[in-house]
């Protein structure tokens, strides 16, 4: 039976090419495993991504949809009755010893986390809001002990001790298996809660980091502060950044690469004890992934998450372990919500039903039968908080909520959003990766398909997403198609289906911008389901 050791970033882009600044995940990661290309995040946003992550199921069904009250945040997890069914009491329950040190989620805080403790961790060394993001003066509580400030101490160092000292209790325990959760708060903003609205400033890298990267700055991408604006809710209404704010984002930059150098190191430090204890290195899978992504000054955007864009949903994603391909890059996509599942059978306990994930093929053997589906649902409630503080003397920016497809094929990688304000956006990934051309009800074809062939099953396919559970989050075509004859949106594009498609299924509706999951603003569309009466509209077979 193997190990776990997880590691999990906040905040960490794959666009902004953070990674390439880390030799660590480099070396121990992408040389010594695979790199999953096409891994995406379910929520842009820490508290529903993590919750999502930790149970394997869609943000809708967790129901923990927002960072704090009314419809997220530890309390939220609490009341969904998610501190008894979920990943480590699981992994407990299946014989493992379960270590976690660093940031659970928001609202964990000094009035909740004795109220009642999370369950599931033999060990714990947690960071505790309102201290969790004040990098030289973490709150941590240690296996439920009363909280405890480390003024002077940097918060990823402390992590990287917890961690260490739990990978040695997990080693001198060499009859049960462990996982071992390690999550350091960088590259996350210092952000200041507790009384009112947050408040963001830059990440605050060790002292011994500061001077590093001096002139690296935001890549400048085709869609990095461009001359046109974005196509959707208040996308519309940004100006472009002048030279101040620019300097600032570059500024920000800087300090998350600064701040992920402490990673690298955590990341060593783990790495040494595995090597110096061979035998459990070679049973050991280490993942490196983060919670969300993040975004500087694309689409002229301020520092932030929490958006449709590429930047906060496509991120890290790196396996190691028994029968790992080494070196290798997949374009197999995937989300947060297939990491327990991919746990679960990498560990021989039996998949759960309401999983709304599947297995990711990581091992040779699992790809040799490899049959992932194609597309990867991402969801996103409430507003758009402005990180740093010299932009648009606005906090937030209102009209977020919004429903995202993204399906990747041999011959289509297309990304699909529904708005709350019931704007859509259709992009060719493949021929505008930046995002720059919106084809919704234009004129223009993806491939040989005009975009009015494509919305129509897009359509069909949100609308099943949008209240799935289990195996139709999965294989959603399934449900539109009950004879089984379409497997994916290539199958769905058949012309004998354009009837179905363009004149029964109808674009997900939203009747206001809801600030969580509220059923009653959302549309109670449901997808139509192909039957054999259609039959009579073939033009084929
Ligand atoms: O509103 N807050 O308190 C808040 C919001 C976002 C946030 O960042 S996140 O990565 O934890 O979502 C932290 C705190």
């Amino acid at each position: 039976v193997p190990n776990f050791i997880f590691i999990i970033t906040d905040d960490q882009d794959l666009h902004l090419n953070s990674i390439d600044y880390q030799p660590s995940v480099q070396k121990h990661f992408a040389q010594e495993g695979t790199w999953f290309k096409k891994h995406f995040c379910t929520v842009a946003l820490c508290c529903p991504s993590r919750v999502s992550l930790l149970t394997g199921k869609a943000a809708h069904n967790t129901n923990v949809t927002d960072v704090s009250a009314p419809y997220g945040g530890y309390p939220r997890f609490i009341e969904e009755g998610f501190n008894n069914d979920y990943l480590p009491v699981w992994l407990q329950n299946a014989g493992y010893n379960t270590y976690y040190t660093g940031k659970m989620m928001n609202g964990h805080s000094l009035s909740t986390y004795n109220n009642p403790r999370i369950n599931g961790w033999n060990g714990s060394d947690f960071l505790i809001d309102p201290g969790t993001y004040i990098f030289y003066n973490a709150t941590m509580s240690r296996n439920h002990d009363p909280a405890k400030n480390y003024p002077g101490e940097y918060s990823t160092d402390l992590i990287s001790a917890a961690a260490v000292g739990f990978l040695d209790d997990a080693i001198n325990a060499p009859d049960r298996p462990f996982f071992i959760g390690v999550a350091p708060i960088a590259p996350h903003s210092e952000t200041i809660t507790g009384g009112g609205a947050a408040r963001f400033n830059a990440p605050v890298p060790a002292k011994r980091h500061e001077h590093l990267f001096p002139n690296v700055t935001v890549p400048r991408t085709p869609n990095f502060n461009p001359n046109t604006t974005g196509t959707a809710s208040y996308f519309k209404s940004i100006r472009q950044l002048n030279q101040t704010e620019i300097d600032y984002n570059d500024d920000w930059y800087r300090k998350r690469l600064q701040s992920l150098q402490s990673v690298d190191e955590l990341i060593d430090s783990i790495i040494s004890r595995l090597e110096a204890n061979p035998s459990v290195l070679n049973n050991t899978y280490l993942i490196y992934t983060t919670d969300n992504g993040y975004h500087i000054g694309q689409h002229r955007l301020p520092p932030g998450k929490s958006c449709n864009i590429e930047e906060d949903i496509n991120i890290p994603f790196f396996i190691r372990g028994p029968g790992v391909p080494k070196g290798a890059v997949q374009n197999i996509p995937s989300s947060h919500t297939d990491i327990v599942p991919t746990l679960f059978e990498l560990a021989g306990i039996p998949l759960r039903e309401d999983f709304d994930g599947e297995v990711i093929p990581v091992t040779k053997e699992l790809l040799e039968k490899n049959d992932k589906s194609e597309h990867v649902n991402i969801e996103f409630w409430g507003e758009y908080l402005v990180e740093g503080n010299t932009f648009f003397g606005e906090s937030f920016f209102p009209n977020n909520t919004h429903k995202h497809v993204r399906v990747i094929g041999e011959d289509y990688d297309l990304a699909y959003a529904v708005w709350c304000t019931n704007e859509h956006e259709l992009y060719d990934m493949i021929n505008d990766p930046y995002q720059l051309t919106n084809l919704y009800n234009s004129n223009a074809t993806i491939g040989s398909w005009p975009i009015s062939s494509l919305s129509a099953r897009l359509n069909g396919l949100l609308l099943t997403l949008k209240r799935c559970k289990g195996r139709t989050c999965t294989r959603p075509w399934e449900k539109l198609h009950l004879d089984g004859r379409v497997k994916n949106l290539k199958d769905a594009l058949d012309s004998k289906y354009d009837k179905f498609y363009e004149q029964h299924q109808h674009p997900v509706t939203f009747s206001e911008c809801g600030l969580g999951q509220v059923l009653s603003l959302e549309g109670a569309l449901e997808p139509v389901v192909w039957d054999e009466k259609w039959d009579e509209w073939s033009y084929s077979t």
